[in-house]
């Protein structure tokens, strides 16, 4: 096959920012379905690593941006405020949890709003030390890479009073405690000891730990955490980029951890495909200073109406309880492959977010790296765009449109088994993944 389109990508776009799996070159989208260069309608498992929550060419989110286009409140909040801006900021801080007096900070991405909490932290409250697992991705600029720990950022510059911890993974557990108990005793320990909780401004988690592989942690673990951090006046930060906004069920994924965080990142999902990203926290952060975190188009008025086209859509489409149903329909029919495919070793997930991991032996838990690679490949012939994650890079990442239909993950579920036969059996050629390294 040839992939005229795709070549013509490679030849003109910079390879700094490809995470490429397969050929793929996408042209439109519709629905939960993508348009490959060749005209053939892709089921889009990925939805954009999480970004277009309402699927692709919603009209109700082709509505909000029309219009905010034709008539827009300026293009930026850095010097003049902005209806849209603030109308958001108070949605947010309506459906945000959090005590006292907060303010919401408006960007573009994950990664700048990551990095906008983790120099704020520290400069408001003095503390230089910060917090945050192995296998985090907290994003891709300097400052959110330096308290991110994902093994696809070895050797970036990591914040210099940063302490990374495991993150509490029932499938391969530290110390060998699926319950997080050691894990727990272990922080207790650092933050009495070598890293004074007097000292740490804040501790990053992901309610779900997505790039490091889609991992949900044991009941009760970040409801421990939040207490312990409290002992010491460590602000939680809760990072919501990929697995909220209502995908795994409930709006926000720290909702199913019974704790309420200090500070909530939003992003991806949020708009729905246009770059805008939230952070809701305490007025002593976020108004700390001026002029401390800002860009040109933050806070831009039609990303805030893309946003806004998305809260709407999520409450009147009830997408929330639609994560919840199709998600567990997606949850209960992979874990009946098991029966099929021994190469799955766990299914996981919350909703919406679901993991699949992949080994070559489920004794042993060894990670099918090689397979995982042939089987998103496999999988793109077929007709499924999913990609897989994880520190090992062996867990295939379902994170749909919140619209996915019953019919659709049925779908998705049966590829997913073909896939897997045919890469075990030897059918994607290696030849085929030549310059498609992924993680
Ligand atoms: C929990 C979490 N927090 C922050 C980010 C960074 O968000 P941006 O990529 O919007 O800057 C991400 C981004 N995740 C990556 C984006 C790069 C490609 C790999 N797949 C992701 O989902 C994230 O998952």
């Amino acid at each position: 096959m040839s992939f005229p389109l795709y070549e013509k990508d490679q030849k003109t776009l910079s390879k700094l920012q490809n995470l490429r799996f397969f050929p793929l070159a996408v042209t439109g989208g519709k629905g939960s379905y993508v348009t490959a260069e060749d005209g053939r309608k892709l089921l889009d498992l990925s939805a954009s690593w999480g970004a277009a929550s309402l699927g692709h060419g919603h009209p109700a989110y082709v509505a909000a941006i029309t219009a905010a286009a034709s008539n827009p409140a300026g293009a930026s909040i850095l010097s003049a405020a902005s209806a849209p801006a603030i109308r958001l900021g108070e949605r947010l801080l309506a459906l945000t949890a959090g005590a006292g007096e907060r303010r919401v900070w408006l960007g573009h991405s994950g990664s700048d709003a990551n990095e906008t909490v983790a120099r704020a932290v520290v400069a408001a409250t003095g503390r230089r030390r910060l917090m945050s697992f192995t296998g985090a991705y907290h994003g891709g600029t300097a400052g959110s890479m330096a308290v991110s720990g994902h093994s696809a950022q070895e050797g970036s510059d990591k914040a210099d009073g940063l302490t990374l911890v495991p993150f509490p993974d029932p499938y391969r557990p530290f110390a060998d405690d699926p319950s997080g108990a050691a894990l727990l005793d272990q922080i207790e320990e650092l933050l009495a000891g070598p890293c004074p909780g007097e000292e740490t401004a804040a501790f990053f988690i992901e309610p779900i730990q997505s790039d490091g592989g889609l991992i949900v942690p044991p009941p009760g673990f970040f409801k421990r955490l939040a207490e312990i951090c409290a002992r010491y006046g460590i602000l939680t930060v809760s990072d919501e980029v990929k697995v909220g906004m209502g995908r795994t069920g409930r709006l926000h994924c720290y909702m199913h951890e019974d704790f309420t965080p200090d500070i909530v990142v939003c992003g991806k999902g949020l708009g729905g495909g246009v770059p805008i990203s939230a952070v809701i926290g305490p007025a002593r952060i976020l108004d700390f200073a001026v002029c401390f975190s800002m860009q040109t188009l933050h806070g831009n008025a039609i990303c805030c109406g893309a946003a806004h086209a998305v809260l709407d859509t999520i409450e009147n489409e009830k997408l929330i309880d639609n994560a919840a149903t199709i998600g567990a329909r997606l949850l209960s029919s992979l874990e009946a492959l098991k029966e099929k495919h021994a190469e799955i070793g766990e299914v996981r997930g919350r909703g919406l977010a679901i993991g699949v991991e992949l080994v070559t032996d489920r004794a042993t838990k060894e990670p099918a790296k090689e397979l995982a690679a042939k089987v998103v490949y496999r999988a793109f012939e077929l007709g499924l765009v999913v990609y897989y994650v994880g520190m090992n890079s062996n867990v295939l990442e379902l994170t749909p449109p919140l619209t996915l239909s019953a019919a659709e993950a049925d779908e998705a579920v049966a590829i997913i088994s073909q896939a897997i036969s045919d890469a075990a059996a030897g059918r994607v050629d290696d030849a085929k993944l030549k310059g498609f390294e992924g993680w």
